[in-house]
């Protein structure tokens, strides 16, 4: 049990409301268009979400959602900001394609100096998952191995390849999430791993958190972390006391709605890393220093 608070650091987020969200197609088991869909409520909960990361202090910039794309509200998928650093997605399926091309447009006109069209499959920060250590990359369903050396040698950090063997956990941001990325605290599900992969995990995080099958299946590890809060599906009931154990906030989530699409909290949450130096070391202009430019 840990008695000290942990810290947290303000984060800036970038998230796409459902705005033309809808179950039209299945490309993974969560999907079943015959299910119906509310709307109205999809937007509420959302809302709901980006108002509890505002109020933590948090920066949320909004994407405009485009009709047709109705996955675009999982905006963690289109692309990967490390240093501020931009590696954009290639999408496994047609039907998220065209996302790719408005997410890159978005860093290219909002000061993101170096923005890179990525040349293999990847999913962006739904396989990619950045510790203070290590990029994690999952593979197995949508990105492709090619990625991982794309994404080691464009920001320059070692990538640790998983691999993913449950369709339900098709994305490494279903069976796992960074709680600390200063100290490369994570918790995940061994369930989704191959057992190579399981065996990866228990030697770089031998104390993280092990989430049973039952919270797993709620998306429980779809979760953002700040440092202290962790946001989370409030389906997921048996990660709460252990969190708390470790002295993070749970902080439990309805996205029900979404959750028929497959996603959950950190699907529709993009983190935009920024360089930690001077705002334009890793070519990122930040708010202030454009208007200051612009003048
Ligand atoms: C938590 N996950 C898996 C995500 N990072 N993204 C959700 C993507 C959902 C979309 N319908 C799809 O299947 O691509």
């Amino acid at each position: 049990m840990r008695t000290t608070q942990r810290a947290f650091t303000p984060r800036r987020y970038l998230m796409c409301p459902p705005v033309h969200f809808r179950v039209t197609y299945s490309i993974n088991p969560w999907m079943d268009p015959g299910k119906p869909i509310d709307l109205p409520l999809a937007l509420a909960q959302w809302e709901d979400l980006r108002d509890r990361y505002r109020a933590l202090g948090h920066t949320v910039e909004e994407l405009a959602p485009r009709p047709g794309l109705p996955d675009m509200v999982y905006a963690a998928n289109g692309a990967t900001v490390v240093d501020g650093r931009v590696l954009g997605a290639r999408f496994a399926h047609p039907e998220r394609w065209a996302e790719a091309e408005v997410h890159l447009k978005w860093f290219r006109t909002h000061g993101y100096a170096e923005v890179r069209e990525p040349a293999h499959i990847n999913e962006g920060e739904g396989d990619f998952a950045v510790t203070a250590s290590w990029l994690l990359a999952g593979r197995g369903f949508r990105s492709s191995p090619l990625s991982h050396a794309e994404a080691q040698e464009f920001f320059g950090r070692p990538v640790v390849g998983l691999d993913l063997v449950d369709p339900r956990y098709y994305h490494l941001d279903t069976a796992l999430c960074v709680l600390d990325d200063e100290g490369d605290e994570v918790m995940y599900y061994p369930g989704a791993f191959s057992a190579g992969s399981r065996a990866v995990l228990r030697r770089l995080f031998p104390d993280a958190l092990i989430a049973t099958e039952e919270d797993a299946a709620a998306l429980g590890l779809n979760a953002v972390s700040d440092g202290r809060h962790v946001l989370l599906p409030q389906a997921a009931v048996g990660l709460f006391g252990p969190l708390r154990e470790r002295g993070y906030e749970p902080i439990g989530i309805d996205l029900g709605e979404l959750l028929k699409g497959g996603g959950s909290v950190k699907c529709c949450t993009q983190e935009l890393r920024q360089a930690s130096s001077s705002p334009s070391a890793g070519g990122q202009l930040s708010p202030q220093s454009m208007s200051r430019a612009a003048l």
